[in-house]
């Protein structure tokens, strides 16, 4: 991924192509005046035919280049420059043999230059623009050789003063354009990350990392929606840890944190990708495993009890170990939410009330579909 882009490579060689084929498409509509010029004697027939081959062979050229991502060697792979290079050339040389109607072919330089703002600052297209200033006054001499006594010095200095004036300008214009694109790619690329933070934030609990209540409640609506249509079941593991008030108490609320963020970072490992666990308030945690049944979710319980068994906490003591109680709940066909979680409760009070460190099923007299 480019930095600072949203865009995977292939995207971003592929609107390099679509730029590439725009300027293409410039090609083919000068081949008009080149087709008109021809027709009518202005220019000879081996002009249109080298420059007919130079495009193609510099086209194809640069089209393989992107295509087979050659160009991502370089620092710009849309190879703007060499591209803009290429086509000044190309102009400066048809125009040798325009004639009077040189002034269109400049123009073509000048709708170059607005190319050249999809990448390059203004200070790149400003020494551009002088260097193609300076190129086609060095081929006035050459225009005179070719013209002979048709030349006439002042329409020649005429265009060559209006173009020199006009140029810089349109570089300057082109490289604010190029400017004002990349401070709002930048500003997207800002707006981007804002917005993934926002996201995290409004599904995360910030303690913990794992997802926060909101988020988790969402995602059981979706699969009592799926299974209420004929999905499997699932079920909802509601844990508080044990005595967790003595933890704060006799370590420090930063040590009561520590134990909480352990906790959670103990558990996720041992689930599925498709598993979710929130914070569901204070020391409470929901765990919601989708396509499960009970009996799957007591395994999956057992698992965590024993990793929790030999889990240490950084800056408590060696042999300090943190329990829960644990009420678990499968769903029945057209349960509310609030409903199972309720008695995923009640499990939950029971298991505290039978002693602590274990899990408790609710009870349930509906038909479960798994
Ligand atoms: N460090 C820390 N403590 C929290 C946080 N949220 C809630 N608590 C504490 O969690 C404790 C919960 O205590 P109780 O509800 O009495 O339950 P308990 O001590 O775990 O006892 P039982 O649940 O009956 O085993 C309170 O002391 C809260 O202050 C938190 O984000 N960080």
């Amino acid at each position: 991924m480019t930095p600072g882009t949203a865009l995977p490579v292939d995207s971003h060689q592929q609107l390099r192509i679509r730029r590439l084929l725009m300027s293409v498409a410039m090609y083919v509509l000068s081949a008009v005046p080149q087709g008109v010029s021809l027709y009518n004697g202005i220019s000879p027939a081996w002009v249109m035919y080298t420059w007919a081959a130079y495009a193609v062979v510099f086209n194809l050229g640069f089209y393989l280049a992107i295509r087979s991502n050659f160009s991502l060697r370089f620092r710009d792979p849309s190879m703007t420059m060499a591209q803009m290079v290429a086509a000044i050339i190309l102009v400066l040389f048809t125009q040798l043999y325009a004639g009077e109607a040189r002034g269109a072919y400049l123009v073509v330089l000048v709708i170059i230059m607005v190319f050249g703002c999809f990448k390059l600052h203004t200070r790149q297209l400003l020494i551009l623009s002088l260097l193609t200033i300076l190129a086609y006054a060095l081929t006035m001499p050459l225009v005179r050789e070719i013209e002979g006594e048709r030349f006439n010095l002042a329409v020649e200095v005429i265009l060559w003063c209006s173009f020199s004036a006009f140029l810089p300008f349109i570089s300057i214009l082109g490289g604010s354009i190029s400017d004002l694109r990349k401070k709002l790619m930048a500003s997207n690329a800002q707006l981007q990350e804002v917005l993934q933070q926002v996201t995290e934030l409004a599904t995360h609990d910030e303690l913990t990392g794992v997802y926060n209540r909101r988020y988790l409640l969402e995602m059981l609506g979706h699969e009592k929606n799926r299974t209420d249509r004929g999905g499997g079941g699932f079920c909802v593991c509601l844990f508080d840890l044990d005595h967790f008030k003595r933890v704060n108490d006799n370590y420090g609320h930063a040590a009561g944190d520590t134990v909480l963020k352990t906790f959670a970072a103990t558990i996720e490992p041992l689930l599925r990708s498709t598993d979710f666990l929130a914070r569901y308030g204070g020391e409470e945690f929901l765990l919601f495993l989708p396509q499960t049944s009970l009996e799957m979710a007591q395994h999956c319980i057992k698992r965590i009890q024993e990793a929790l068994a030999g889990t240490r906490f950084e800056g408590l003591p060696p042999d300090f170990r943190v329990t829960a109680s644990i009420g678990v709940a499968q769903y029945y066909l057209q349960e509310g939410i609030p409903g199972l979680i309720e008695r995923s409760d009640k499990a939950l009070y029971r298991a505290k009330q039978n002693g602590r460190n274990r899990m408790e099923l609710a009870p349930f007299t509906r038909p479960i579909l798994i």
